[in-house]
């Protein structure tokens, strides 16, 4: 079987199909329309997000029989397509969920602690103690929307922090011994963090708007390592402008491409994003939280043996 790879990804991947018998071709520069011109030659395709599977690509994609996704989120891909053409898709959350429950907590701890503001004006000669007093995480209540394998990872990494995790997710019957299922209602009541774990659907785009978060009982914090598009980012500044939210860790962002040599060039950002970074109650990361020197090594390998498992 002929395997094509459209992103670098760690060699563990290349090296497993390869001693399964695998033919693998790495093509990491060209455009979508280059590849569409060839890709029928291909029994596998494996992609991160550098432009999406759409119906037009599998189209082409004539004898492909299976995507390996290395990561979690399968939006780039036209997943009923693929379906209809009887073509598998594989994702490896399993191997970035360990990364994005630790990057979610270190998010918590720099926001509650200041930790980004503190370094910066620190190293500007600023001695302000006061100013950078923390919040503790024990006693408050982390809301979770989304239950997988992210937030799951998330509530996991809370454990031993004396706080009280809860989770609103669309299917039931969810609970652990790490977190405790409510309604999005009872969420809303109850949390001083909401942290964000969905997929990006139709549902969950534009999810956190004015009126979603104005049905928040207090003040809070949110986090977001899931997708960018969750937020509406001139609500969240407005919400973060009135204290309505008190600080905001975002690992993606509304406005996001999935590459930039600079979020400013030609200046396409809109206004509230320049008012966002401005903020100095926001953390932001560039959409790493599931992309750590280990799970580039594991996203690989779990992707690796699904496909040899199913196809080997
Ligand atoms: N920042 C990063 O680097 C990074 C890394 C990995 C994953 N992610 C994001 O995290 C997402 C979740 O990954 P996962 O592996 O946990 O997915 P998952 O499918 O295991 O879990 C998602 C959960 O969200 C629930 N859900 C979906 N829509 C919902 C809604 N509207 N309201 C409440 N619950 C809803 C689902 O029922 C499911 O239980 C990915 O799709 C991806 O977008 C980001
Ligand atoms: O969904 C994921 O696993 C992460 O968000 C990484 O996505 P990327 O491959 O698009 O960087």
């Amino acid at each position: 079987m002929k395997v094509l790879h459209l992103d670098e990804n760690h060699p563990i991947l290349i090296q497993k199909l390869s001693d399964f018998g695998f033919q693998n071709e790495c093509d990491f520069n060209s455009s979508k329309e280059e590849v569409e011109k060839t890709v029928e030659q291909y029994d596998g395709l494996i992609v991160r997000s550098r432009f999406p599977i759409d119906q037009t690509f599998l189209k082409k994609a004539k004898n492909l029989k299976f995507i390996g996704r290395i990561g979690a989120g399968l939006e780039n891909i036209d997943l009923e397509t693929a379906s209809k053409l009887g073509i598998v898709c594989y994702n490896a959350p399993e191997g970035n969920r360990n990364a994005v429950g630790e990057h979610s907590l270190g998010m918590l701890l720099a926001l509650f602690n200041k930790l980004h503001t503190a370094d910066h004006e620190v190293r500007n000669g600023l001695w302000q103690r006061e100013e950078n007093r923390g919040i503790e995480v024990d006693g408050k209540t982390i809301g979770l929307i989304g239950y997988g394998n992210m937030g799951k990872a998330f509530a996991k990494k809370l454990k031993g922090f004396d706080c009280k995790v809860i989770f609103h997710d669309l299917k039931s019957g969810l609970q652990d011994e790490n977190a405790s299922q409510v309604t999005l209602e009872e969420l809303q009541q109850q949390a001083d963090v909401l942290s964000l774990h969905t997929p990006q659907t139709d549902l969950t785009i534009g999810m956190v708007n004015e009126d979603f978060i104005n049905a928040f009982a207090k003040a809070f914090y949110l986090i977001n390592t899931a997708r960018g598009k969750a937020v509406i980012t001139r609500d969240l500044v407005t919400a973060l402008r009135n204290k309505k939210i008190l600080g905001a860790g975002l690992d993606v962002l509304e406005f996001e491409k999935s590459s930039f040599t600079s979020l400013f060039e030609n200046d396409t950002m809109p206004q509230e994003f320049k008012e966002l970074i401005s903020m100095k109650n926001v953390i932001l990361s560039p959409h790493v939280a599931g992309w750590t020197i280990e799970s580039k090594y594991k996203l690989a390998e779990v992707i690796a043996d699904k496909i040899i498992k199913n196809h080997g």
